[in-house]
């Protein structure tokens, strides 16, 4: 079995180039399905979700690209339909983009449930209340559903709660919709203002992006363009974690640190130096950590995506500190896993009660998701002896090459198949 093997690395030193922003990339490769003509986008990472929208577009006719300089090309004039494989399309989270993307040009869109990261609960009733709201009608099959409208019109849609991906769809159903639609309680998180700027590129008429109004003129035609996906902010963000947890001096470079507000001040909080230049980070510990607490929320709150690495930089402070998690309260599966290392966590529902300073120990643990498994590789960095962390796909979904990026900060981690015996030892490596 494929499992991250990292070994006790109490410093972490180094720059560490962030990539394109995963979430920013998924919204973006639908949006692109917009436009009459073609499409190139610098900077989608070569992850796992990104494999499987080029696979399940190629079979619809959807020509998606990646050149030998790394950029993403796109054109959407030979879409022959618009029927998803119901097993590509449920395996990542954001294929619902491409029913914001294409229903206004088709008229019919269906796709397979989404996947993507497991946290008990995810609805997407925002989703379909905003496309009902612009005329649109939804039949559930088995393992897909499908979306129709005649004609998709403008619609005024208060969103009751704030969500980035609710908000993003109906923005791109609106683009080609009939008249003018008001996204109300709209998120303000960056992929979305990303989002709307690629699409005002290519001729879209959107404004408010950013605020918690969005307004959207639909248009009937999208011209081709080009555009550079924003920086990750949740990368950036873990390696900045990194340095608070293992002590040292870690650089982000290629981000824009207003997306790290939240992070930036929690570090500071806790002690560690932060120093930020226009499009670079440093990360310095002072090597002493204090408790602190943490709220998740919709940006610009912290997000509920760098939870997973704070947490085990909690275990490394002293005393005690608070976790509540208000965006996914289920959102907890790490902490099982940082227990087995030797972490003091206790769990009330959508809270997590953080003793520190703990002393881990390498251990086999299991990576539900791709923070989860972030903050597995933090331990990992300071826990005495081995940790073997298996799960990779689920890392994979959101790191192009997570074993470079570590290694680039001298952790001593590599990938290797192991095998591992009935009582969850580990026998060897397979050669
Ligand atoms: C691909 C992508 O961009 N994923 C991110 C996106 O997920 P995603 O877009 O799925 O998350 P949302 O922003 O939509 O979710 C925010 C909150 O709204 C709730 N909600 C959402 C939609 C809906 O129809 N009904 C509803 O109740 C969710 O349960 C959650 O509590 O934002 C999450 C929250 O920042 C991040 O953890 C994910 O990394
Ligand atoms: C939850 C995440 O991803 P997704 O929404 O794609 O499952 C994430 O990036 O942490």
């Amino acid at each position: 079995m494929k499992a991250i093997r990292v070994d006790y690395s109490p410093s972490v030193n180094g720059v560490v180039q962030i990539p394109g922003s995963k979430n920013s990339s998924l919204a973006l490769l639908a949006a692109a399905c917009l436009s009459d003509e073609t499409i190139t986008f610098q900077g989608i990472p070569n992850i796992a979700d990104f494999r499987v929208i080029s696979e399940m577009g190629k079979e619809v006719g959807l020509n998606m690209k990646r050149e030998r300089n790394g950029e993403v090309s796109i054109d959407p004039r030979s879409i022959f339909s618009t029927s998803f494989d119901p097993k590509k399309s449920s395996s990542f989270r954001t294929a619902y983009y491409f029913i914001g993307a294409l229903l206004a040009k088709y008229g019919k869109v269906s796709v397979g449930y989404p996947g993507g990261d497991d946290f008990v609960s995810r609805p997407i009733d925002q989703h379909i209340k905003a496309f009902e709201m612009m005329g649109a009608t939804f039949t559930y099959h088995q393992d897909y559903y499908e979306v129709e409208a005649k004609e998709l019109h403008g619609a005024t849609v208060y969103f009751d709660t704030i969500t980035s991906g609710a908000t993003i769809n109906a923005m791109l159903a609106a683009v080609r919709a009939k008249g003018e639609t008001v996204l109300l309680n709209a998120a303000r998180d960056p992929e979305v203002i990303d989002t709307a700027i690629f699409l005002n590129k290519i001729g879209a008429d959107i404004s408010g992006a950013g605020t918690d109004t969005i307004r959207i003129t639909g248009v009937t035609q999208l011209q081709g363009g080009s555009h550079r996906v924003i920086p990750d902010r949740l990368i950036a963000g873990s390696f900045l974690i990194a340095a608070g947890v293992a002590g040292g001096n870690v650089t982000v470079t290629d981000v824009i640190p207003e997306h790290l507000g939240s992070c930036i001040a929690k570090l500071e909080e806790v002690g560690v130096e932060i120093d930020v230049q226009d499009n670079a980070i440093t990360a310095r510990s002072t090597g002493k950590l204090a408790a602190s607490r943490i709220r998740t929320g919709m940006y610009p709150s912290f997000p509920t995506d760098l939870q997973q690495p704070m947490t085990t930089l909690f275990t490394q402070a002293e005393g005690k500190s608070i976790v509540a998690e208000k965006i996914y309260p289920n959102r907890f599966k790490h902490v099982g896993q940082l227990r087995k290392m030797g972490a003091d966590i206790r769990m009330r529902t959508g809270v997590a009660f953080v003793k520190g300073k703990s002393s881990l120990q390498g251990s086999i643990v299991m990576a539900s998701d791709i923070r989860a498994g972030i903050s597995l590789i933090l331990a990992g960095m300071v826990a005495k002896g081995t940790t073997y962390i298996t799960g990779v796909e689920h890392i994979e979904r959101g790191y192009e090459d997570v074993i470079r990026a570590f290694h680039s900060i001298g952790v001593q981690i590599k990938k290797e198949d192991i095998q591992f015996g009935l009582d969850n030892q580990v026998l060897g490596e397979v050669k």
